[in-house]
């Protein structure tokens, strides 16, 4: 019955309700299940509802956080941390966020779980993740998952059916088109593409109308509000993004993907707390790290994907990320020669830009 949302609706309808403070259900094979709710969004009374549920509650962590924490991570990549009978929601959100860490460390030990199963943990905090939100959940164990989203009208999300799609990425299709007459080109083009999943909108800026038969100068530029906008100093991604369209300008040809992974796809809220934790002296990574996230959480592969659909094969790219070129290769994209972007360096990015250098492989 096509009238019934699919489970890469459901999934985009839990990431909407995670970001409300509306907890969602999780079940898993055999029809158990838990209900689980984002930690930094969740409330003062729905944290005392989950309480009453009887079981156990936990917060999920990824192992990032955990060892932050100092907590014994037996899950790999995930804890379940214990929530005390007497700790509150101030304690809930102190386990997701680190911003207090140095100033009123948790007092310790935290009691992890150990025995049980994490499938139904590993989708509460990659919805989380998803939804740009601290990579932590409140989760709680209910005897029939159905039953219980009926009854209470919860997102209900089975474990069998979402698993092979968390990590996919959904398909992009362009939605229009339009003339984009600008300072380095009279002759721009702006391309809308939108996934079926309800998620970012990314763009391409065709400059000029390059050769589908040659590689064509290209540059995938990540969203940062901060440089692109409002001409932060702590990063180069302003001086990038204007260097590489001066450069398609000057050449008359070129293709410029935007896409929409703010803060390495760790959204500008997230990003906010790491330049928070920069500012007590922890390194772009070790803050993404503390947060609870990886150094690098986006997904290039939508770069190839608007490519190819713009009818491309092989480009010139303008980047200092090998990683970047690497996933091109993989994806399908030949990359003929890397243009390096050697613009913005400022006494505030240096030690940026050279972390960067040293821990996530980028050229000087
Ligand atoms: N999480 C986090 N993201 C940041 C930080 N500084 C900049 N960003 C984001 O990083 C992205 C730009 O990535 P960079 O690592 O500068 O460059 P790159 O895209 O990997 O590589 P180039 O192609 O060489 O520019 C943008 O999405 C920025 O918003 C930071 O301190 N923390
Ligand atoms: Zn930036």
């Amino acid at each position: 019955m096509s009238l019934i949302p699919d489970i890469t609706e459901l999934l985009a309808r839990a990431r909407a309700d995670l970001r409300m403070g509306v907890p969602v259900v999780l079940v898993d094979d055999g029809g158990g299940g838990v209900v689980a709710a984002a930690a930094e969004t969740l409330g003062p009374q729905r944290l005392s509802d989950l309480r009453g549920l009887g079981d156990q509650p936990v917060v999920a962590i990824t192992n990032r956080r955990a060892e932050t924490l100092k907590a014994r991570a037996y899950d790999g990549d995930l804890a379940r941390v214990v929530i005390p009978a007497d700790a509150d929601l101030a304690w809930v959100q102190a386990v997701a966020d680190p911003s207090d860490d140095l100033d009123a460390p948790m007092k310790g030990p935290l009691m992890t779980q150990r025995s049980g199963h994490t499938n139904l943990h590993r989708i509460a905090i990659a919805l989380a993740k998803t939804a740009r939100l601290l990579p932590a959940a409140v989760v709680v164990p209910v005897e029939d998952g159905h039953a219980f989203a009926a009854s209470h009208g919860l997102t209900c999300i089975d474990h069998a059916r979402a698993a092979p799609h968390l990590a996919d990425r959904s398909p992009l299709h362009e939605v229009v088109a339009a003339r984009l007459p600008m300072e380095v080109s009279e002759a721009g083009r702006l391309h809308v593409f939108r996934p079926e999943d309800g998620g970012e909108e990314h763009y391409a800026i065709e400059i000029g109308r390059p050769d589908r038969s040659k590689p064509v100068l290209a540059r995938l530029h990540s969203a940062c509000f901060t440089g692109d906008l409002m001409g932060s100093l702590k990063c180069d991604c302003g001086p990038q993004l204007r260097g590489a369209l001066a450069q398609m300008g000057a050449e008359g040809h070129g293709v410029l993907l935007y896409l929409n992974q703010e803060g390495r796809g760790i959204g500008l809220a997230n990003k906010m707390r790491a330049y928070f934790l920069q500012d007590q002296g922890f390194d772009t990574v070790e803050a993404n790290h503390r947060l609870g996230f990886e150094d690098d959480e986006r997904d290039f592969r939508l770069g190839s994907d608007i490519l190819k659909s713009l009818g491309f094969s092989s480009v010139r790219l303008l980047t200092n990320n090998p990683a970047k070129i690497a996933m091109m290769e993989r994806t399908g994209i030949a990359v003929t020669e890397r243009v390096p972007l050697k613009v913005g360096e400022t006494a505030h990015n240096r030690g940026y830009l050279a972390t960067k250098a040293a821990k996530s492989g980028h050229l000087l």
